[in-house]
Order: structure tokens, then sequence, then C-alpha cells
């Protein structure tokens, strides 16, 4: 089933358009890979997906009422000092905040996620001292705790190593096989978008692509997407 539908996206910021004419879809239970040179606009699309401002033309049509985006950031090293625990600074997640007196089913729910990314053994470590293959799990079950139709990748394994990378992507992979889930990911990655993502979304200023990921080529001169 589809979950949204992108007609005739146009956006245009301080008098230049980033793009025009843009068409896609997103179906439950796939992966949408975003792509595109640096600056052409990918996080921009993704900001006017949350509604963090306004398309410039055309529009995103949702299959459903009130579906619920969750995000996940780029990872960066340079997290201060942070004095709670893994599993409380994924529980900050719950709409009101980490509280200690959750209720038996947040508590299962959060221990439930804690567990599918293979959190369960270092719940109690500090999250400012995981690694950073560890920390980027617990952004992602902050972001998986809210049971989102949508999850929104934005260049979340970039700065990761290997085995970091993939092992994030298994458990988004599961959460997507298992939930009705959809993602639409930014990545410059080829591996991993070949590895993950079903259809490819290119944008660029004179013209954009949408298809299906096996029929994406890497075009001349380029050494990742
Ligand atoms: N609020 C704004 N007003 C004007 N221009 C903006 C604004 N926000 C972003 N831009 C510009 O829009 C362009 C697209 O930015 P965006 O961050 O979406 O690109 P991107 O494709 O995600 O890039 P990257 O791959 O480098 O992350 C850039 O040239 C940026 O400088």
């Amino acid at each position: 089933m589809k979950i949204l539908t992108g007609n005739q996206i146009g956006i245009n910021l301080d008098g230049r358009w980033l793009y025009r004419d843009v068409n896609f879809e997103v179906q439950e239970h796939q992966v949408l890979a975003l792509l595109g040179e640096n600056g052409v606009g990918k996080t921009t699309l993704l900001k006017a997906l949350m509604q963090e401002i306004n398309l410039t033309e055309g529009n995103f049509e949702w299959a459903k009422k009130d579906v619920e985006i969750a995000y996940v950031p780029q990872y960066r090293s340079d997290m201060q000092a942070f004095p709670l625990n893994i599993k409380e600074y994924i529980g900050l997640s719950f709409d009101r905040g980490w509280r200690p007196w959750l209720s038996r089913t947040e508590k299962d729910w959060l221990q439930h996620i804690i567990k599918d990314t293979k959190l369960d053994q270092i719940a109690k470590r500090r999250i400012d001292q995981a690694s950073g293959g560890e920390r980027q799990r617990a952004f992602l079950a902050q972001a998986l705790l809210k049971n989102p139709d949508v999850l929104i990748l934005d260049e979340a394994t970039a700065n990761l190593d290997q085995s970091a990378k993939f092992e994030l992507m298994d458990v988004v992979k599961h959460y997507r096989d298992h939930h009705n889930l959809s993602v639409i990911m930014v990545s410059h990655d080829l591996e991993i978008i070949q590895g993950y993502a079903d259809d490819y979304l290119r944008l660029g200023p004179d013209g954009s692509e949408f298809g299906p990921c096996q029929s994406l080529k890497m075009r001349e001169g380029e050494q990742n997407v």
C-alpha cells in the first residue's frame, strides 16, 4: 500500500529554485533512498516532509491522517557530557520524557526496543561513553520508540565504520520487515543504498529521477552517489 505521494514538488529558497516537478511514491515496508549532490536540497525536502518549511509548489499526499514521522540525524562525535544512561536516554523519547514511573506497557515497549537495537547488554552505560555505533543505535531506538509510520534517516550511517553502519541498517531492515514502517534515507553510500533501499529519488536542479534501485546507474565520474 502506498503511504506517501510527492506531486509536482518544487522548492524555491530566497528566489532560487532548488528543484521543480519532483514526483515520487513511498510504499509501506519500503525504503526510499534520497540522492543528489551536496547542496541540492535533500535535507530541505526532509524539512518540508516534517512540516518545518513549506513547499513552494506541489504537495505531499499521505494515505492516512496523523502520520507519525521519526527522524535520525547524522552521527556527531562532539557529544557533551550527558548524565543519563542509554536506557534513560532512549526513554526521553516518550511523549512526556523520561520518568521513573513509566507504565508497565511503556516499560515493556522500551525493553523491546532496547533489545531489538542490540543495546540490552549496555543499557546501563552512560550515553556519553557509548561508541559511535552504539550512540547511533540509541538515536535509532529513540525514533523507533515513537512507533513511527515513516522513519527518516539523514545520512545516519555517515561517519560510522563498516560494521557499525551495517548493524544500524540491519535493525532498520528488521523493523521495516516486521512493522508497518516506511523509510526515507539520505545517503551517499552506494553499498548501503544497494543493500537496503528499494527505490531511489535523485534530486537535481535540471531534473529529478525516481525509480527502482536496480535501475540506479552511477553517473560518469561519480565515486559514490
Ligand atoms: N533557510 C534557507 N534559506 C536559503 N537557503 C537555504 C536555506 N536552507 C538551506 N538553504 C540552501 O539550500 C541548499 C540546499 O540545502 P540542503 O541542506 O537541503 O542540501 P543537501 O542536499 O541536504 O546537502 P548535503 O548533501 O550537503 O547535506 C543549499 O544551497 C543551502 O545553502
